[in-house]
């Protein structure tokens, strides 16, 4: 027995000192004869950087440094060695890095269609290839634009604003009856219910909770093992995805009823063939309304069925929304308990808003909210700051030259927005929490150092409505409480959130005397 342990220990210790030398050669076959193969056949090159392990890479290093509270490190310290840009190894492929807002700036343009988008393998089992996550070219720019304009309209705007109003107010109502208010769960449950409203037209009740229910264990499955088996994450979300398809396919069947019955169109039905200028002849009143327009215009090789297409769609648009906005709620408050002179500024400019509406009795109009100045400074700061979606995944459909830096065809691409953010060439003390730093700047929707919405051709067809949602919020919370938040830190892996959900004792207080 002690015989085979020392076997055991001396095999361990061969494999050892051998780890580096076994990695050298990995890397000098598998990636720098790729690379070197590729340099000399263009003047440019592939970016410096680190293979890491075999088969892992730098993953552990990247996930380590995910999980500390400057996850930013890992980026940082690479920008160091090997400049903006360099090549790594992630999660099973070589990959370039950027930190560089001009190579990001191609990346998201993607003129040409060179990047398409890249997830691991348990996202894309469950997006399916017709998500507008995972689509490309002309169906890809017809379904963002008409997204992007449905989502941007006035008339949406006009209508959902009232919907936002009467949400946040009735959850602050709940508010005061508790001793604790869980800020993270509380914005989640607000948001949701609007998310929903506004793709599929689905208000509070039963099914809506069914709704919840089957989302949440359909989202578990986004980071999971690939394994299809019963009893799998994967499988349990695939399962749950089935059952939202089928509520989803429900109510479109009978809106295709509805238009039939308004005479809009003499061929529509609840069948799979549905014609586009039938449906915009009635303006949309939500998403469903809005892709049924577009199911006609899928490639013929797309075997997805019409309904199951906007089935699919509805519940893949909710995975970037879904999440983010109540996050960036639930940080803005984090960050205005931790900086009373923002919170000072912020509460006057509402309450003058507030008391200009009282005087007036008007109610109050979607663009009252945006017009509030320094409150889109504190949302655009909380943005900057916290980094709700990182950084932006995609893959190399060809040899692509950028800047003088190759990308060679297959490997992955990381258009970092974290490290632009917090890069001290583009925002003095990165760390700190300054909104008035935008009065400076100009608010921006999206430019080359600031894009928390992405850019190009995939940027965030919701980024309009989501400043709106938060506007809102913040307007009703602090012209109604005062409050003192409980210590709780900020935590990034595997998705930003708070660590005990943001725990905040309100005071309601009429006077509200800061
Ligand atoms: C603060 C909130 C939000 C943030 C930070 C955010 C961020 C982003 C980012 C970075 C992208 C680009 C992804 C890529 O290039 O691959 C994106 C895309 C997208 N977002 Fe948002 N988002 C937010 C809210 C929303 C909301 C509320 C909705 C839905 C109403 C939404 C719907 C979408 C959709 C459908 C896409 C995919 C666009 C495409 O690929 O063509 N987002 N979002």
């Amino acid at each position: 027995m002690g015989g085979l342990w020392s076997t055991m220990v001396l095999i361990i210790l061969l494999l050892l000192l051998l780890l580096p030398l076994l990695r050298r050669r990995w890397f000098k076959f598998h990636g720098d004869n790729r690379m070197k193969k590729k340099t000399m056949m263009t003047s440019c090159r592939v970016p410096e950087g680190s293979w890491g392990w075999p088969f892992i890479g730098e993953t552990l290093d990247f996930i380590a440094s995910s999980r500390t509270s400057t996850p930013v490190t890992f980026m940082h310290q690479r920008k160091s060695m090997y400049g903006k840009v360099f090549r790594t190894h992630l999660l099973g492929k070589p990959v370039i890095v950027s930190t560089d807002p001009e190579i990001n700036k191609v990346v998201l343009q993607n003129h040409g269609n060179i990047f398409i988008p890249s997830y691991p393998k348990s996202i894309t089992e469950l997006f399916g290839e017709s998500s507008i996550l995972r689509m490309n070219g002309a169906l890809h720019k017809r379904v963002h634009a008409s997204i992007g304009r449905f989502l941007k309209s006035p008339e949406l705007k006009a209508q959902i604003t009232t919907d936002i109003e009467t949400s946040v107010k009735l959850s602050l109502d709940n508010w005061k009856n508790c001793d604790l208010v869980y800020i993270q769960d509380q914005t989640n449950q607000l948001t949701f219910e609007i998310l929903v409203k506004v793709l599929m037209s689905l208000g509070p009740g039963d099914e809506m909770e069914l709704f919840k229910k089957d989302y949440k264990e359909f989202i578990k499955g986004l980071i999971c093992l690939p394994i299809k088996l019963p009893g799998t994450q994967l499988y349990n979300s695939l399962k749950a995805k089935e059952r939202l398809q089928k509520m989803i396919r429900r109510i479109i069947e009978e809106r295709l009823i509805t238009y039939k019955t308004n005479d809009t169109t003499s061929n529509l039905a609840a069948s799979s063939t549905t014609t586009a200028a039938a449906i915009t002849t009635t303006a949309s009143s939500d998403a469903i309304d809005v892709l049924l327009c577009n199911v006609d215009d899928r490639s013929d090789d797309d075997k997805c069925q019409p309904l199951d297409f906007v089935a699919g769609n509805i519940i893949e648009m909710m995975v970037p929304g879904e999440d983010s906005v109540p996050m960036v709620m639930t940080l803005a408050v984090k960050y205005l308990s931790d900086n009373p002179l923002a919170l000072k500024q912020l509460v006057q400019e509402n309450m003058d808003l507030k008391r200009q509406k009282a005087n007036s009795g008007n109610s109050y109009a979607w663009t009252d909210y945006m017009s509030l100045t320094f409150t889109q400074n504190v949302i655009t700061e909380t943005l900057r700051l916290a980094n709700i979606i990182n950084a932006i995944w995609r893959q190399a459909t060809q040899d692509v030259e950028i800047n003088g830096y190759l990308i060679p065809k297959g490997w992955g691409v990381l258009a970092s927005l974290t490290s632009i953010h917090m890069d001290e060439q583009n925002y003095e003390n990165p760390n700190n929490f300054d909104p008035w730093r935008w009065e400076k700047k100009g608010i921006v929707a999206s430019s080359n150092t600031f894009s928390p919405f992405g850019g190009g051709q995939r940027l965030c067809p919701g980024l309009e409505f989501s400043r709106l949602e938060i506007s809102i919020f913040l307007h009703h919370l602090v012209t109604t409480y005062r409050w003192v938040a409980e210590k709780d830190e900020i935590v990034y892996f595997p998705t930003v959130k708070m660590k005990q959900k943001l725990p905040i004792r309100v005071i309601q207080d009429g006077s509200l005397i800061w």
